[in-house]
């Protein structure tokens, strides 16, 4: 993987930045933040901002892992039990928060979904006891399978970034990728063409609807988000797993979400192909407390594995960011050209 690790005097630089923010914004969903975030980006080290822009130009690696940065255990509170509860101002991680949304400007733009965790930019990924069982980043007992992030959606995030704030068990985040893998020309054909069905997966459903707008217009806007997703569930849309390079070409599927029609045997059977090649080459990496993991999310898969929550306020606890390298994209859907939900 890629690695940038910061010396001491960049976690320095890094940390004083950091705690006179901390003073002028009390959230990173604070819209002067979010707009000023690209240029305060600049102030961070210029090995981070080096490393990151390599990262983001050279494409070398699905995985970016930016590490030195320090959290100090007690100052962040207990993990809370659900994210409905500690979004948004008087968050005891603001230090980390703003770390790592102005890490995340400099790879792009954080974008949000209405139809996730009530919109916010910031998700928080921790145990939640009602999710054990099931395929969602708050799931425990059951191994997260690989995908792409947002696989079924067309303005699906560049990258994903997780910071980690605690990881007690050292709870694997699994990757995969085609490196080094040749699939036979005649499956990459197929795997080219919109014959794969894919359905959304339950992070983004209604059942997952929390708290709601005030604003009557943006609940109109979020009820039709909804609709769309229950549509998309109801009548999965064809899509390409292969696109862009020839060579190397990039990623776009969630296998769990995906059922290819009998009546394509030939598309089932190249699905069966590039699953079973990613799935031979999967690794793990345990997040350590204060790295800053970036998932190029055309050029790689994740998950996580399976572990044994506990409930208590000391559970593994991540933070997460989508990123867009071009906002315009999904300007159609979004209410303003620098707004950063999407509807
Ligand atoms: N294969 C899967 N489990 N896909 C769904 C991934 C989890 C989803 N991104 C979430 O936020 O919870
Ligand atoms: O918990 C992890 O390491 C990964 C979580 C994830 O993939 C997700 O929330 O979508
Ligand atoms: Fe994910």
């Amino acid at each position: 993987m890629f690695r940038i690790d910061l010396s001491d005097s960049d976690v320095a630089e890094a940390g004083a930045l950091v705690a006179s923010l901390a003073e002028r914004y009390r959230t990173v969903e604070d819209p002067a933040f979010v707009r000023d975030a690209t240029i305060i980006a600049h102030e961070l080290p210029r090995a981070l901002r080096a490393g990151l822009t390599e990262f983001r130009l050279t494409e070398p690696h699905p995985l970016c892992v930016v590490g030195g940065y320090r959290i100090d255990d007690a100052g962040i509170g207990p993990t809370p039990a659900h994210w409905k509860d500690c979004g948004g101002e008087g968050r005891p991680t603001l230090a980390e928060d703003l770390f790592f949304y102005l890490c995340a400007s400099l790879l792009g733009d954080p974008i949000a979904w209405s139809t996730q965790q009530d919109g916010r930019l910031l998700h928080d990924v921790f145990p939640i006891k009602e999710h054990q069982y099931e395929q969602l980043g708050s799931g425990s007992e059951e191994l997260l399978t690989w995908h792409i992030e947002d696989a079924f959606h067309p303005m699906r995030t560049d990258y994903v970034g997780l910071m980690c704030l605690r990881n007690p068990d050292g709870v694997n985040t699994t990757y995969g990728s085609l490196e080094g893998v040749d699939l036979p020309a005649d499956v990459v054909e197929v795997l080219r063409q919109e014959r794969f069905p894919i359905r959304p997966d339950r992070s983004h459903l209604a059942a997952n609807r929390q708290n709601d707008e005030e604003d009557e217009q943006l609940r109109r806007l979020r009820d039709r988000s909804y609709e769309w997703i229950s549509g998309l569930d109801a009548n999965p849309e064809p899509i390409a797993v292969l696109f862009g390079p020839q060579e190397d070409p990039y990623l776009r599927l969630d296998p769990y979400f995906m059922e290819v029609p009998a009546s394509d045997p030939e598309a089932a059977a190249a699905l069966d192909a590039i699953v079973k090649a990613i799935d031979a080459n999967i690794s793990g990496y345990a997040l350590k407390p204060g790295e800053v993991l970036f998932l190029d999310n055309y050029r790689g898969t994740h998950g996580r594995e399976p572990f044994k929550a506990r409930f208590d306020g000391t559970d593994r606890w991540l933070t997460r960011l989508n990123i867009a390298r071009d906002l315009r994209k999904s300007r159609a859907h979004r209410r303003s050209a620098d707004a950063r939900t999407i509807y």
